[in-house]
């Protein structure tokens, strides 16, 4: 299921931090939101799970308003970077938790927790409590979570940013791999590291505060529409330095989705969104709930 933000505004204390955001992301695909700190990347996320509500403008899920709909109403599964596991849970029932939210039957309950415990690969796992885990067999346990709802939309907010850089690289192939499993389900991912972003995502948001001098903390989205023009939108609107090997991926980005300019001044557009290769896309048999933890 797509998810779309029309105009969608937010600000904190009267402090504008998306500005106008028109953001869509097609069914299946991943969208990488790359960019500083404060840029409004986390921010976008929760407009999208609902936990924080735009002064302006509408969220889409398909074509569903949830603009006004409380979070575990919006069928989103949702990872952050420090796991939030409930550390007096074994792993099988944080896996659970959001199933029995659900009122799930045990049945259910069950084949639902060994599924999402086995696409991840922790289901030697289950009895143990997350302090006996390591940090990525953690990361697993909330994708695990995120999982057993089966949900329409995942939001990943910097899942790998805790982790070393062995565990990271391990971590971000299993995603790719869980992607390829799960084709219907459209991911928004929260990165600071644009190799997380290149490998991972079919396009890439670059979020950058290009109004904070013009108006205290706004920010807006750079996108590029031509594949050589990527490096410098990285490098210029969002102040990340393009690296050699993202230099040669940039070559390979293949514009997909090109709808009209939302406009300049902090409106944030679908424009020239990069497209970089996709995957094989396989069905997902997994029937969608409208759950959330
Ligand atoms: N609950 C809040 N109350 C007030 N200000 C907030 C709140 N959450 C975020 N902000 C501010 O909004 C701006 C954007 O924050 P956000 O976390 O969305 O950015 P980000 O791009 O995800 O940053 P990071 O990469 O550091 O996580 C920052 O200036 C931040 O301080």
């Amino acid at each position: 299921m797509g998810i779309r933000f029309d105009a969608v505004t937010v600000a904190y204390d009267g402090n504008v931090v998306l500005d106008a955001l028109d953001l869509t992301v097609a069914t299946g695909e991943v969208m990488a939101l790359l960019g500083p700190s404060g840029s409004g990347k986390t921010t976008a996320l929760r407009a999208v799970a609902g936990f924080v509500r735009p002064a302006s403008g509408r969220v889409f899920l398909g074509d569903r308003d949830v603009t006004d709909l409380p979070p575990h109403r919006r069928g989103i599964g949702m990872v952050v970077q420090s796991y939030a596991l409930f550390p007096h849970l074994r792993v099988e029932d944080n896996v659970a938790f959001g199933l029995k939210a659900r009122k799930v039957p045990k049945a259910e309950l069950r084949a639902r927790v060994a599924e999402a415990l086995e696409m991840t690969g922790m289901a030697a796992y289950a009895r143990r409590h997350p302090r006996e885990l390591s940090g990525g067999r953690q990361q697993r346990v909330a994708i695990a979570r995120a999982l057993a709802i089966r949900p329409d939309v995942l939001l990943l907010d910097e899942p790998l940013s805790a982790l070393d850089a062995r565990l990271r690289s391990g971590m971000l192939a299993e995603l790719a791999r869980l992607h390829r499993e799960l084709p219907e389900v459209s991911i928004l991912y929260v990165t600071h590291d644009q190799i997380e972003a290149l490998t991972l995502a079919d396009r890439i948001a670059v979020m950058d505060k290009a109004f904070s001098a013009a108006s205290t903390a706004a920010s807006t989205a750079a996108m590029t529409s031509a594949p050589g023009e990527a490096a410098r939108c990285r490098s210029s609107a969002a102040g990340l330095v393009p690296t050699s090997s993202s230099a040669r991926w940039v070559s390979r980005y293949r514009p997909r989705t090109h709808t009209s300019a939302s406009g300049s001044g902090g409106r944030v557009g679908t424009t020239g969104t990069v497209a970089l290769p996709g995957v094989t896309r396989q069905r997902w048999r997994m029937a969608a709930t409208a759950a959330w933890l």
